[in-house]
């Protein structure tokens, strides 16, 4: 049973197509697109796919855009399902104040880091990093429990308000440094390590909460980027969001 899961960011729209909604599933097709070019997914690379006969997605970048998409699916007969963060889902609970306004995105892939750490041994409380336009550093406990997270601003966002909000700031790519002399460097470095400061004191607060060593999972785009910067062991994942979707594929479609 062929499975299409998608994730619509704030920048880009990435797809993955599986030979079956389930964990482990074998990859058959994947792509990105900018949310500026998904109207030509149908005619483009969606055209000789092999027909998906289940979709699961997340979206974060409003009802238009969903739409958007939708209209792109419909070369196939198969319906959109689109992931709304609960009160509970896949073995994790949410502890947000309103758990349907947790972004969904975020949602699907604590699903997809509380996953695999079960599946290495035993729970232990976990610190999740997305790293794309926007940062996210979620706290999750042993007993699967999201307590809590931050939202910043991501390095592009970063630097390009800087950019704007300055008078004599422009910005080339610099590179990482202990102690930057440049201002390239110095706005690369700042940036970097602010995102890597935000995950040690979350890192810091759910070990004081729990009193043991989190795992500590990071995913997106730039994570390679942020890789060398980090104060703390962390595992890098290519996806989580498709492994969330996975996980919860395989629950409601019962691959
Ligand atoms: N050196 C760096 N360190 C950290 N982050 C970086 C670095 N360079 C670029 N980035 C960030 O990585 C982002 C691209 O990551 P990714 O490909 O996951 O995002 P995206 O798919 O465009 O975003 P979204 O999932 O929100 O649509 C850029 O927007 C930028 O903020
Ligand atoms: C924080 C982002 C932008 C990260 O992609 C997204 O998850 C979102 O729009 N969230 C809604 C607000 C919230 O999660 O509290
Ligand atoms: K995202």
């Amino acid at each position: 049973m062929t499975f299409l899961a998608i994730d619509v960011g704030n920048t880009r729209l990435k797809w993955a197509l599986y030979d079956a909604p389930r964990p482990g599933a074998a990859l058959i097709a994947h792509g990105a697109e900018f949310l500026d070019h998904i109207d030509r997914l149908a005619e483009g690379s969606w055209e000789s796919l092999p027909h998906p006969e289940r979709m699961l997605g997340c979206v974060v970048a409003g009802d238009a855009v969903k739409r958007r998409v939708q209209e792109q699916m419909e070369i196939w007969d198969v319906t959109p399902s689109w992931v709304v963060s609960s009160a509970q889902e896949a073995g994790l609970t949410n502890g947000y104040d309103h758990p349907s306004r947790l972004g969904s995105d975020r949602w699907v892939a604590m699903i997809g880091a509380r996953h695999h750490v079960l599946a290495r041994g035993p729970a232990r409380p976990l610190v999740v990093v997305m790293v794309g336009t926007a940062v996210t550093v979620e706290c999750i406990d042993t007993e699967g429990r999201f307590m809590g997270g931050l939202i910043l601003p991501g390095h592009g966002i970063m630097l390009r308000a800087l950019e704007s909000g300055t008078a004599g700031l422009h910005v080339p790519t610099g590179e990482v440094r202990p102690f930057p002399t440049n201002t390239s460097d110095a706005l690369t470095s700042g940036g970097t390590y602010a995102i890597a400061g935000a995950v040690e004191r979350m890192y810091q607060h759910l070990l004081q909460h729990c009193g043991q060593e989190p795992a500590c999972i990071m995913t997106g785009g730039a994570g390679w980027k942020m890789a060398p910067s980090m104060t703390r062991p962390f595992e890098l994942v290519d996806n989580l969001i498709f492994d969330g979707l996975l996980e919860i594929a395989a629950q409601r479609f019962g691959g």
